[in-house]
């Protein structure tokens, strides 16, 4: 069970697509991949990044959710992966797993024992999941809570001096 977090990380369209772009550029050279598996909903976002940028055209999605808010509870898996891309992977060909962040890495851990052998890549990671991530971009500390941009909106914000004008 995850404690709601204490910090808050907002990140912007913007960001979200430099991080994405960035780990697009980390994974080039790590083999060509023939698919990607996206882990929906937050890694469809990047799946399609990297997928751009690596001219991957096999998209495949695997739905799992595990939490409400910011309590996590069962990992739950709502749409498994397509025997097509199972057997690509079990056939030795290179799979790309993509999903938005890591955190305790109990998502991450349901979907590598469905796909051993995949390259599993995120674009953010919390200290406890970040062993079970081949590859990402930033990592923040495990009390912070990370604010994507498909869920914010703009909105005002009172002053650090805590006045209201
Ligand atoms: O490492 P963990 O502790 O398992 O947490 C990480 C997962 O939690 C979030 O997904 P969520 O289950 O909230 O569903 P969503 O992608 O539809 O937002 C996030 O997108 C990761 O998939
Ligand atoms: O939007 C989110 N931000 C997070 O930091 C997080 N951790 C698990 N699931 C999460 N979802
Ligand atoms: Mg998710």
């Amino acid at each position: 069970m995850n404690n709601p977090a204490d910090k808050s990380f907002p990140v912007t369209w913007d960001q979200f697509h430099r991080d994405s772009r960035a780990l697009a550029w980390r994974l080039t050279g790590m083999g060509g991949f023939e698919a990607v598996v996206a882990i929906a909903r937050g890694g469809l976002v990047p799946a399609a990044i990297v997928a751009r940028e690596l001219n991957i055209r096999v998209i495949e999605s695997v739905s799992v959710k595990s939490y409400d808010h910011q309590s996590q509870g069962q990992v739950r898996v709502l749409k498994p992966i397509s025997e097509q891309v199972l057997e690509i992977s079990k056939a030795g060909g290179r799979v790309l797993i993509v999903d938005d962040l890591v955190d305790t890495g109990a998502t991450a851990r349901a979907v590598r024992d469905m796909l051993p052998g995949a390259h599993f890549a995120t674009v953010y990671a919390k200290p406890k999941g970040r062993e079970m991530v081949d590859t990402f971009i930033t990592e923040v500390s495990q009390d912070t809570w990370i604010f994507f941009p498909w869920d914010l909106d703009v909105a005002y914000v009172a002053p650090i001096s805590g006045g209201t004008d």
